[in-house]
């Protein structure tokens, strides 16, 4: 049984398919304090949030048994994601189920902003009847420059186009080509700022994003322009925009996000040219259902095996690619795992040479597999495809990706080589069509090996006798020998010997094998 905790408000309907899956609890912490959950947090198995969860470093370190981190929402700003890929959890999101709603809500707010509904709306509250203090600015034929074109800046920019606006945007991945089918016009940050009457940000909250707009940014803008954040508080830097709006440089601004949240004094507030509403963006029932279904139904996924479709600390793979790439990653942590059993020293390199078929795909996934095998030999059961690379890199360890035309007759081979300060190991694998993996080469010897169960693999010299030997020395041992493969450098030199047996080989059996005068050494590698 896998235990869930829920620990922000997720839609019920959204939660359905947790509560169907029979082999998964669900925990409700809601209300709990942050030390209340890093009290509790190694009792789950999956941690459902939204953004108010701070999944710190100190958390995860705490969640012994931790998984998979899902966040019912786009941001993982509240997830310190290298914590968790250094200890092997995935987190996933939910990056489509609100575009729509916080797209809308960009809408209503910038409407709003322009007409001074909410400003109008409390004088009317409080018993004014006033017209002359609220006239608006109409949306018709003004420019709206958008920060961040992705999912909601696209959205936007295609509803401000209905009100009439010219739309300008920057955006790191925006082309000419691209804008220009869009029917927008491609600027930079800067001509953004400048040509813009309402600037709306729809950025992550990142290193390179934070106080995007700031003093600077403020003395560059058109005197006037009104300010639009419904993606993060941290993108705004918030003084800059009180010093802004107090100038008259900055008319208004209408805020969804803040640099602190969930806040009760926030000093722009008590500006009247500030028109905000609690972190809404993506509270609609139709969003809060969807994004929370396609978080559970990732976690279901991810508990019982399967590959997850919106991972944010692995790369995302379309089903297409997946299924073509996916049968490789047995064949990859196999040959991994064959290989770090070669050396006794520290592995320094690693390089992966691709060819075939596999020159032709997508190899990340299948290096993360076959990293994965070669580090938990020595590093556990820890080692995962999310954590592997990054556990790589921290012992020093560089890996090199290589795509080749050879392809030595396969239609697909996969060559990973280590090397260590004396020497270099190599294991080749293929996938053979109806037949499954193969590993066709140790080093320079040429082998047929299914890589699955007990083998031993013994280098020794090649001379009459030694097969022999081998043969009755395992059956003194009560072992028996399934399959047998030979191969060897030249006649009387070198060879190598890989057998599958029917059990694990003991230490003290592996020393009597090596025993033998003409046996150089003896593995036991267990698949
Ligand atoms: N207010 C809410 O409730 C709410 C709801 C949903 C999403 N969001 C937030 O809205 C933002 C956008 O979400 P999305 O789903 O559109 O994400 P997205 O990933 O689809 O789009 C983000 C875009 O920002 C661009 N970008 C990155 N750095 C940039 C930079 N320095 N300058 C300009 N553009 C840059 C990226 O290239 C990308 O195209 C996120 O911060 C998300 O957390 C808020
Ligand atoms: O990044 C998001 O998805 C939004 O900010 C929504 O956050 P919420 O789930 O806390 O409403």
């Amino acid at each position: 049984m896998f235990k869930v905790l829920i620990s922000d408000p997720l839609s019920k309907e959204g939660i359905y398919p947790l509560n169907q899956a029979n082999h998964i609890s669900i925990e409700m912490a809601i209300d709990w304090s942050q030390e209340q959950l890093e009290d509790r947090i190694a009792e789950y198995d999956a941690l459902l949030v939204r953004s108010q969860t701070q999944v710190t470093r100190n958390l995860i370190m705490k969640a012994h048994k931790l998984k998979i981190i899902g966040r019912a929402g786009v941001g993982v700003d509240n997830i310190d994601l290298d914590a968790a890929t250094e200890y092997g959890i995935i987190v996933v999101n939910a990056p489509n189920g609100n575009t729509n709603s916080a797209a809308e809500h960009t809408m209503a707010m910038i409407m709003a902003l322009s007409r001074k509904i909410p400003q109008a709306y409390l004088s009317l509250k409080n018993k004014h009847w006033d017209r002359k203090k609220y006239v608006g600015t109409e949306l018709k034929n003004k420019t709206l420059g958008i920060i961040g074109l992705g999912r909601i800046g696209a959205e936007v920019a295609y509803r401000a186009k209905g009100q009439r606006m010219t739309i300008i945007a920057y955006d790191p991945f925006l082309t000419e080509d691209k804008a220009e089918k869009m029917d927008i016009r491609y600027g930079t940050v800067e001509d953004v700022l400048k040509d813009a009457d309402f600037i709306t940000i729809h950025t992550p909250l990142l290193k390179e994003t934070r106080h995007l707009l700031n003093a600077e940014a403020f003395k560059l803008v058109k005197p006037g322009v009104q300010i639009i954040n419904c993606a993060r508080g941290g993108i705004i830097d918030e003084d800059a925009l009180y010093q802004a709006i107090q100038s008259n440089q900055v008319a208004g601004a209408a805020l969804d996000v803040f640099e602190e949240e969930p806040f009760y004094n926030n000093k722009l507030l008590e500006l009247p040219e500030v028109i905000a509403t609690p972190h809404l963006g993506a509270s609609t029932f139709e969003a809060q259902e969807s994004v929370a279904i396609d978080v559970s139904e990732d976690v279901i996924r991810f508990l019982a095996g399967d590959v997850v479709r919106h991972p944010v600390n692995l790369p995302s793979l379309s089903k297409e690619i997946l299924s073509e790439i996916e049968p490789y990653f047995h064949l990859a942590e196999k040959i991994g795992t064959f290989l770090i059993h070669l050396t006794n020293e520290a592995v320094e390199e690693i390089n992966l040479y691709y060819s075939g078929d596999l020159s032709k795909t997508k190899i990340a996934p299948i290096t993360r597999n076959a990293v994965k095998g070669l580090l938990t030999r020595h590093l556990g059961e820890h080692v995962n495809d999310v954590n592997a690379l990054y556990l790589a890199e921290k012992r020093g360890i560089t890996i090199h990706e290589n795509k080749t035309s050879s392809t030595k007759g396969f239609t697909n081979l996969l060559n990973v080589e280590i090397k260590t300060k004396l020497e270099k190991r190599s294991v080749s694998g293929t996938l053979l069509n109806g037949l499954g993996p193969r590993i066709v080469k140790v080093d320079h010897y040429s082998v047929d090996v299914t890589p699955k169960g007990h083998l031993l693999v013994i280098h020794h010299k090649d001379q009459p006798g030694v097969i022999g030997k081998m043969g009755s020395l395992l059956a003194t041992h009560q072992i028996n020998i399934a399959t047998m493969q030979v191969d060897r450098a030249d006649i009387g030199g070198d060879a190598i010997m890989v057998m599958t047996v029917d059990r694990h080989i003991e230490k003290h059996e592996l020393s009597a094998i090596e025993e033998v005068d003409e046996i150089h050494d003896a593995t036991a590698i267990d698949l």
